[in-house]
């Protein structure tokens, strides 16, 4: 049922968070941590300021399950992807699914849903399957590697032969770190409290330019490749050949394909990319957790994995489903109060930018015991029987869910099942230190020594 801002009226207006302002802005900052301590001093709904509310943005931060019921579960208009970060994203790099508002993304997400149903994306399971005993073997002869480097490698390589028909591992450096560069500045003038014009020209700015013009090469590349048909595995990139663009009733424009692709190269490998990272470092020190997931892989053979494998690879799914809770590579999912509304008992007024906790949510010690504990066996069968469904959110939740977790989770068992089938992995650092310049991510490398596995009884 539709929410009405006088029905909101009769909730108290959620209180104002009591810290002090520099710890209010470096909470901010903090994508990951941060919402923890707003939740802390201010309760599950509490209101940021950070200046005077003529000119700088309010944020509201919810991390209660029923609070990110309300905020993200509905599609009755009252929250929508109006915040600072979609209109700067707009601003930027262009409209595309994940940043466009509700009423135009509708016939965008009806038109791409077809290719990332589960059922469609088990035809990518041969290419990852392929690309993660490729690179297994390619790690065993350096004996140690930096794990958030090679999973970049390992989800580009995929990505680019499943949707993108180009081989962007070849470019990971390249293209990976201008790629984040990209997002990273449409993130940080997100959160500036005051923004320049977009005409000033700044040395952050220059950078962005040369970044988004690498970025923009690759892609024009790859289109060129599919168009000619030299780009095998081009999905993504044909679909959009083929669709009409919603708004102007007329074919997509190169320009308008290339900023969509923007958003599926960066969400669908960065994300992908630190889940594998972190299920490698945790499995690299948790040896019998590493025995447990090469033991059920290799009890399927030598051949490569397929879909169908993932009902006889159970452990490896908790696995992956406990490092997305630890370490979840969206740490926030953002909406704009389009109007006064309700949430979780409180009021929100129109125009606060909200941000849903997902990591406070995941970590919550009121939610899980012992939540800073690795703990795999929390996903095992019948163990979320009690849990709400709110308070586990790696792919976000409601209409705007991530369109890539079918993708992405067939990515992260099947990768982790091939590459530990093959090796043995010795974390050599105890923590897995991260930061979120937008997404969450490693904030260094991620060593580890990889030996050849000696066969798994
Ligand atoms: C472990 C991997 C991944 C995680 C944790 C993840 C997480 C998320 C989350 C939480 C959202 C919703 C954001 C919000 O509510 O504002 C989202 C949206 C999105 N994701 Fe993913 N994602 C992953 C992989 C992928 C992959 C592989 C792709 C594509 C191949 C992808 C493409 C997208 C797109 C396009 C959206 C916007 C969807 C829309 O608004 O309709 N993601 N992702």
């Amino acid at each position: 049922m539709a929410r009405t801002s006088a029905q909101a009226q009769d909730f108290p207006i959620a209180p104002d968070v009591p810290m002090h302002l520099i710890d209010r802005i470096r909470a901010l900052r903090h994508l990951d941590t941060g919402p923890e301590k707003f939740r802390d001093a201010g309760g599950p709904v509490t209101l940021v300021h950070i200046g005077p509310a003529r000119w700088t943005p309010t944020f509201a931060i919810v991390t209660s399950p029923q609070g990110a019921h309300d905020v993200l579960g509905g599609s009755d208009g009252s929250f929508d992807k109006e915040m600072t970060v979609h209109v700067e994203g707009r601003v930027w790099v262009g409209d595309n699914l994940f940043n466009l508002p509700h009423d135009s993304w509708v016939p965008h997400r009806r038109a791409l849903q077809p290719l990332f149903t589960k059922k469609h994306v088990a035809v990518y399971a041969d290419r990852i399957a392929e690309v993660a005993d490729t690179m297994a073997a390619e790690w065993s002869q350096g004996g140690s590697i930096d794990l958030d480097t090679e999973t970049r490698r390992l989800t580009l390589r995929v990505l680019g032969r499943s949707l993108f028909g180009t081989d962007l591992s070849e470019r990971s450096e390249a293209v990976g770190v201008p790629l984040g560069q990209v997002v990273q500045f449409v993130g940080r003038r997100a959160l500036q409290p005051i923004r320049t014009p977009t005409w000033l020209p700044t040395r952050a700015r220059h950078r962005f330019r040369v970044s988004l013009a690498v970025v923009t090469e690759t892609l024009d590349e790859a289109m060129d490749a599919a168009r000619s048909g030299a780009g095998n595995g081009a999905e993504l990139i044909k679909l959009f050949f083929e669709l009409t663009d919603p708004v102007t009733g007329r074919a997509f424009s190169d320009e308008k394909i290339r900023d969509e692709l923007l958003a599926f190269l960066f969400a669908g490998h960065d994300t992908t990319a630190t889940t594998l990272a972190y299920s490698l470092w945790q499995l690299g020190r948790n040896r019998e957790m590493q025995e447990r997931v090469a033991r059920e892989a290799a009890a399927i053979g030598d051949r490569l994995l397929r879909a169908s494998d993932i009902g006889d690879l159970p452990y490896t799914v908790q696995i992956v489903h406990e490092s997305l809770r630890m370490c979840p590579p969206a740490a926030t999912a953002a909406r704009m109060a389009m109007r006064d509304v309700e949430v979780d008992g409180y009021r929100i007024p129109a125009g606060t930018n909200t941000i849903v906790g997902t990591y406070a949510l995941h970590h919550d010690p009121s939610l899980w015991d012992e939540p800073e504990k690795f703990d795999p066996d929390r996903f095992a069968p019948g163990q979320s029987v009690e849990r709400s469904r709110w308070q586990y959110l790696p792919f976000g939740g409601g209409p705007r869910t991530c369109i890539g977790d079918h993708f992405a989770m067939l990515e992260a068992i099947l990768g982790l099942a091939s590459v530990v089938r093959k090796l043995e992995v010795e974390s050599l650092h105890d923590d897995f230190p991260v930061k979120t310049p937008f997404t969450l991510v490693a904030a260094g490398p991620v060593p580890a020594r990889v030996g050849t596995r000696a066969v798994t009884a």
